[in-house]
């Protein structure tokens, strides 16, 4: 049974009925209806997935587990058949202790194979334990592998980011899960084949029983994993929105605003409403349960009887002996266990399996996605233009193009400054002079060479993008600066100096080693202002040709904000900027201004240009401007 607070996160629209379907439910609805049929088809290629990727995992560790668990299996045959020796001795004729005497080279036998059997279940359960972290780090490693290469539109796109979040929050923990239970159905199945075998050596008429025994048992094992299906499927609306009202009760970020607003009774008595339909349910699941236990344990009880009856029956006409009724006795006990063991694991195979299929189909359709760079891709070498002729760019699923026919040109050491309003196309632009998307028609060039051609990651090098939904990164404030760059304590120092993030590291007692992340011990949260200055300060630190600053300065104050764009105008140290932003005082000093409007450039030229022109760019400016003049 799929462990029932494990997955949340967000819901995605189905289709046209207006229901909602949270990504990690996708095969709720088939669990309940796949039969026993269905899931035995699907298993053969589950089972070869799964062992394969456990022995990239670990071959010596998989071997272990299954020669060790097929070994118990000849094992439990041989003690199985064995006690019906030992029966057959004590309930010979002739004095007791004669008898016992006579049992105990096969007592031996059976205490031999039993402990042998338990060392050997000891040692592939050790195995498997082994396995088990292996096989999770594989399938999330090969899946890091993939999300960190693939083009950055993959995650606009719904489809991709849906599947990848299914494989992250439910595929890699079901890997492990497919791998353990694979073994545990091989161990039922051994179980169920060495019972079924020793009841063939001790008379084949016996094989039948274990069937008639164990299929009550079996169906009950079927209703009941069914059941769970069904009390979880009912319970997905509510159980995510429990999720969501205890985010909002539990979580830092709307903590202030629970207080502000006196939210505290509204949430309650929601989440009590919630909890009372899912209590509801698990209730009425336990009851269903216990009926079908009861009717289960009535059956095979019944099923028993019937095997007992068919056993004296045998007896009483002399077909099999006393000895090896009572072995049949234990041997169907053994294969009853087994069988149930079984049926249970194949349920629970078959539902991890699902969302294993799921991680593998999301790793190929990842491989995809990986921008391939000519081969041998080039080297880009620190460039003198960077040019964007004709391009059109539309964000997947997105009817209209954020950016349409639009040529730039961006020349070394030059300040290069975007504006325009809200919803312009700026920060679009910025992404794909950055190489971070691609466009679907024109080019962006680097010294003539297309962006396409050269290996991503030594592209992105040469750049440097201080974006403006920057992350606030949950570690010291070194590593947000320097950021997986080799450390240089100087360039460190030069870069928070030019960003004022030395004053942010001058008020934190730990300096750089203060940890910016307040769920930990210790750890330090910082203003607006404050992590900018940190973001800006990272983009100073790469050894990058080319600077691009979306919106440096929106959460920085006055002096901040003078200061930066003070550098940014000194051409930042030789280096060529792209400059976004809405301070059009600010961008006067640039070598060009491109104004853009509904995606597409409206002007271009240098502020004085601009100005004389009286456009676009002139009415804002004069609007801005007019909002300093001295009130009277
Ligand atoms: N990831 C995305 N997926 C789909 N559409 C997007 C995405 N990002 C931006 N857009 C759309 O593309 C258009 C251009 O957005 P962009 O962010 O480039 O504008 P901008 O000029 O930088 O705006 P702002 O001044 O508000 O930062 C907008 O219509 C926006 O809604």
């Amino acid at each position: 049974m799929r462990l029932w607070l494990r997955k949340r996160g967000t819901n995605v629209p189905d289709d046209r009925s207006g229901l909602v379907v949270a990504y990690w439910e996708s095969h709720d609805e088939h669990l309940l209806t796949a039969g026993l049929g269905t899931i035995a088809r699907r298993l053969p290629s589950l089972v070869a997935a799964a062992l394969r990727l456990a022995w990239q995992a670990s071959p010596r560790d998989t071997a272990v587990a299954l020669v060790g668990n097929v070994a118990a299996g000849v094992f439990t045959v041989l003690g199985l058949v064995t006690t019906s020796e030992v029966l057959a001795s004590l309930f010979a004729a002739g004095p007791t202790p004669d008898r016992v005497r006579a049992a105990l080279p096969s007592l031996l036998l059976v205490a031999a194979a039993t402990g042998l059997r338990g060392a050997l279940l000891a040692g592939s359960g050790w195995a498997q334990a082994r396995l088990k972290p292996l096989v999770e780090r594989l399938a999330e490693t090969r899946l890091f592998e993939l999300t960190t290469r693939v083009e950055l539109a993959a995650f606009d796109d719904h489809d991709f980011h849906n599947a990848m979040r299914r494989a992250r929050d439910s595929g890699v923990p079901d890997t492990a899960t497919v791998v353990e239970t694979t073994i545990a159905v091989l161990t039922g199945a051994v179980g169920v084949l060495a019972s079924a075998i020793a009841l063939g050596l001790l008379h084949p008429i016996l094989m039948p029983l274990l069937l008639v025994a164990a299929v009550p048992a079996g169906w009950a094992a079927v209703r009941m994993a069914r059941l769970g299906y069904q009390a979880f499927y009912r319970l997905s609306a509510a159980r995510r929105r429990k999720f969501m009202l205890s985010d909002l009760m539990a979580e830092r970020q709307p903590a202030a605003e629970v207080r502000a607003f006196t939210l505290r009774d509204f949430l309650l008595g929601q989440y009590a409403k919630v909890a009372d339909l899912e209590q509801g349910v698990q209730l009425d699941v336990a009851r269903r349960r216990a009926v079908i236990k009861a009717g289960g344990d009535l059956m095979t009880g019944i099923a028993t009887a019937g095997v007992y009856v068919a056993l004296g029956a045998l007896l009483a006409v002399g077909v099999i002996p006393l000895s090896v009724a009572g072995a049949a006795v234990l041997a169907i006990r053994a294969g009853q266990g087994s069988l149930t063991a079984l049926i249970q694991t194949m349920n629970r195979l078959y539902e991890a399996g699902l969302y294993f299929g799921d991680y593998l189909a999301f790793r190929e359709m990842a491989q995809e996605r990986i921008p391939a760079p000519l081969s041998p891709p080039a080297e880009p070498a620190p460039f003198r233009l960077l040019t964007a002729e004709n391009v059109t760019f539309t964000y997947p699923g997105a009817d209209r193009p954020a950016l349409s026919d639009v040529s730039v040109t961006v020349g070394r050491g030059e300040v290069i400054a975007l504006v325009g309003e809200n919803g312009s196309g700026k920060t679009t632009l910025a992404k794909l002079l950055a190489g971070l998307y691609r466009p679907q028609e024109g080019t962006i060039r680097w010294d003539g060479v297309d962006l396409g051609a050269f290996d991503g990651e030594a592209l992105r090098r040469r750049i440097s993008v201080i974006a403006q939904d920057h992350t606030r990164w949950p570690l010291t404030v070194r590593e947000n600066i320097v950021m997986g760059r080799p450390l240089e304590e100087d360039r460190l120092a030069a870069a928070s100096a030019a960003a004022g993030a030395d004053e942010v590291v001058a008020r934190l007692s730990d300096g750089y080693d203060a940890l910016l992340d307040r769920r930990f011990r210790g750890g330090h949260d910082l203003s607006g202002g404050q992590w900018q200055r940190i973001a800006v300060a990272r983009g100073f630190y790469r050894d990058a040709a080319l600077v691009i600053f979306d919106e440096p300065t929106s959460a920085l104050d006055a002096r901040a904000e003078h200061a930066l764009f003070e550098r940014i105008r000194g051409h930042a140290d030789g280096r060529t900027i792209v400059l976004i932003t809405h301070r059009l005082a600010s961008v006067r000093y640039a070598d060009r201004i491109y104004v853009l409007d509904g995606g597409a450039i409206a002007e271009q030229g240098t502020h004085a240009e601009l100005m004389e022109r009286g456009g676009m760019y002139a009415d804002l400016y004069e609007l801005q401007a007019s909002a300093f003049q001295a009130v009277p």
